[in-house]
């Protein structure tokens, strides 16, 4: 099987100058429906790693970028963003620190958002996933009336909504206490199994990470380099 995601030779510089930093992505795949964990201390290029992945920051340099058999790279250099941004919202899913609900929807609505961006009929997988997150009986309650855990499920119902191929979380549980935390985590682990979705989970919080038992991606600041340069590392699977 193809993979799902194909990036080798991928660099992303972020500032200018002498305070310059370099991500450098020397290989790294994903196949459909696997999870993956991204960790690695704070300012390392965690989350420029995963915009690169959200197809959101374009590389400097790319030998080979491929997203469900799309060229990527070759999107990127044509200039247009047509292909890029159609990729984005029918095929990737996202869930950010803090949830980010629209606050005057409600939470079905804030659920069913990307599917009807996208011109998506209604389907029975937004119940199913408000059942699966213990959401049911808060559905027509708006984002101001819900706990910060019950936004954050709501926020991760609303990543898969669409079924998409990818969801990339940026650490989603990062507003959690630690027991809330775990159950918030194995709840996406939990969906990305059942539905087949491709799953990145970015966390400064190893600990974590391994207690979910994913493989792990780290990234690391790169001693001695010119500038400030992370590269990824592939630990064994826990
Ligand atoms: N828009 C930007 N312009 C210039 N430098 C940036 C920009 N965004 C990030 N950086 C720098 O790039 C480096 C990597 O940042 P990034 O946000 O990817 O790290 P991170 O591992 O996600 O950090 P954290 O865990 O603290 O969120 C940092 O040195 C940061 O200061």
């Amino acid at each position: 099987m193809r993979p799902l995601l194909e990036l080798a030779g991928v660099e992303r510089r972020r500032g200018e100058g002498w305070g310059a930093f370099t991500l450098a992505v020397e290989g790294l795949s994903l196949r459909q429906g696997e999870c993956l964990a991204v960790t690695g201390p704070s300012g390392s290029g965690k989350s420029t790693l995963l915009d690169l992945l959200g197809l959101v920051l374009r590389p400097d340099r790319v030998e080979a970028f491929r997203f469900l058999d799309r060229d990527v790279a070759a999107l990127w250099r044509s200039g247009g963003d047509g292909g890029l941004a159609s990729l984005r919202s029918r095929h990737l899913g996202y869930i950010l620190q803090t949830g980010g609900l629209l606050p005057f929807l409600d939470l079905r609505e804030n659920v069913e958002l990307s599917r009807r961006l996208l011109g998506l009929e209604p389907d029975a997988l937004t119940d199913e996933l408000l059942a699966h997150l213990g959401l049911t009986h808060l559905k027509a309650k708006k984002p101001r009336a819900l706990s910060v855990g019950e936004r954050q499920r709501a926020a991760i119902a609303r990543a898969f909504a669409h079924r998409p191929d990818l969801v990339l979380a940026d650490e989603p549980a990062a507003a959690l206490d630690p027991p809330q935390a775990l159950e918030v985590c194995r709840l996406m682990l939990k969906l990305a199994a059942e539905f087949g979705i491709a799953l990145v989970l970015v966390s400064h919080d190893w600990v974590l990470m391994r207690q979910l038992g994913l493989a792990e991606i780290r990234v690391v600041p790169e001693a001695g380099a010119s500038g400030c340069r992370s590269r990824l590392e592939r630990i064994a699977d826990a």
